[in-house]
């Protein structure tokens, strides 16, 4: 993928459910090997807009296009997640490779080894029997990174990784998040603290059923823009119909 590139650009794009609009007039590109943050207020759109990323919600208008062969490796919101599936750690993290080993693929040595990697890196040596019903929320979210560095994906979404982490653990995921931007990967992150979002992420999408502001993250968490997302989710209409209004 090439440096100054778009990794996913969007067209006028209106995600939602049913015919309600969540978020709409989305139009802008998101630069390959970004480290980008979404913020908003609660019901502002943030997670809509990663399935609408994802492909598990159909835009309802317009288009999102990626550079060619996205590769896209997805964390849900830890309460989207069902943990009473009975699996171990180990197979869980294992299942980051189906989507290159495909489903029964088996598992070659070489796939242990890297398994055995990701394991390390997330700090969970020595949990590989565990069924992930007994791993605590930071250990699940751990092991769940780990799935994530061996999807080895050049986009790699995340949906509030850290709400609920106590700090160290937050510390050791974000170092992950880091390297995955130093290999040059784009990040996209739904976060709510905004201290965290200013000390890693450069650049920022503000979103309130619309885009507020997006770039650099110093201009975009201004209190003017923090203050117009607030009152704009507000004031949203959640029976609206499609808006149609022109982007001039
Ligand atoms: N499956 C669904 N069916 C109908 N409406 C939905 C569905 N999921 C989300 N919504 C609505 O879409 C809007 C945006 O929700 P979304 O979860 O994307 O917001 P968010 O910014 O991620 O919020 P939070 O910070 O609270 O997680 C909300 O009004 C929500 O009620």
């Amino acid at each position: 993928m090439s440096a100054n590139s778009a990794a996913i650009r969007f067209d006028e794009v209106t995600l939602g459910y049913g015919r309600r609009p969540a978020v709409h007039h989305l139009d802008g590109e998101i630069p390959s090997g970004s480290l980008i943050a979404v913020v908003g207020p609660n019901g502002a759109g943030k997670s809509t807009l990663l399935k609408g990323i994802v492909g598990t919600l159909k835009p309802l208008e317009g288009h999102i296009r990626f550079n060619a062969s996205p590769g896209i490796a997805y964390l849900p919101q830890a309460a989207e997640i069902d943990r009473s599936f009975p699996l171990s750690v180990y197979d869980l993290v294992a299942m980051g490779l189906w989507s290159r080993s495909g489903l029964f693929g088996g598992i070659s040595r070489h796939d242990r080894t890297k398994i055995e990697q990701a394991l390390a890196a997330v700090g969970l040596t020595g949990f590989e029997r565990r069924p992930i019903s007994t791993l605590s929320g930071g250990q699940m979210q751990r092991a769940l990174f780990a799935r994530l560095l061996l999807q080895d994906a050049p986009v790699i979404l995340l949906d509030e990784p850290f709400t609920a982490i106590d700090a160290k653990t937050t510390a050791d995921l974000l170092d992950l998040v880091r390297r995955w931007h130093d290999e040059a990967r784009t990040v996209v992150a739904v976060l709510h603290d905004l201290d965290m979002v200013k000390r890693t992420f450069p650049q920022t999408l503000l979103i309130a059923r619309e885009p507020v502001a997006w770039g650099e993250t110093g201009e975009v968490l201004s209190p003017e823009n923090l203050l117009k997302a607030r009152r704009m989710v507000e004031a949203y209409d959640p029976h609206a119909d499609i808006c149609h209004r022109s982007v001039a």
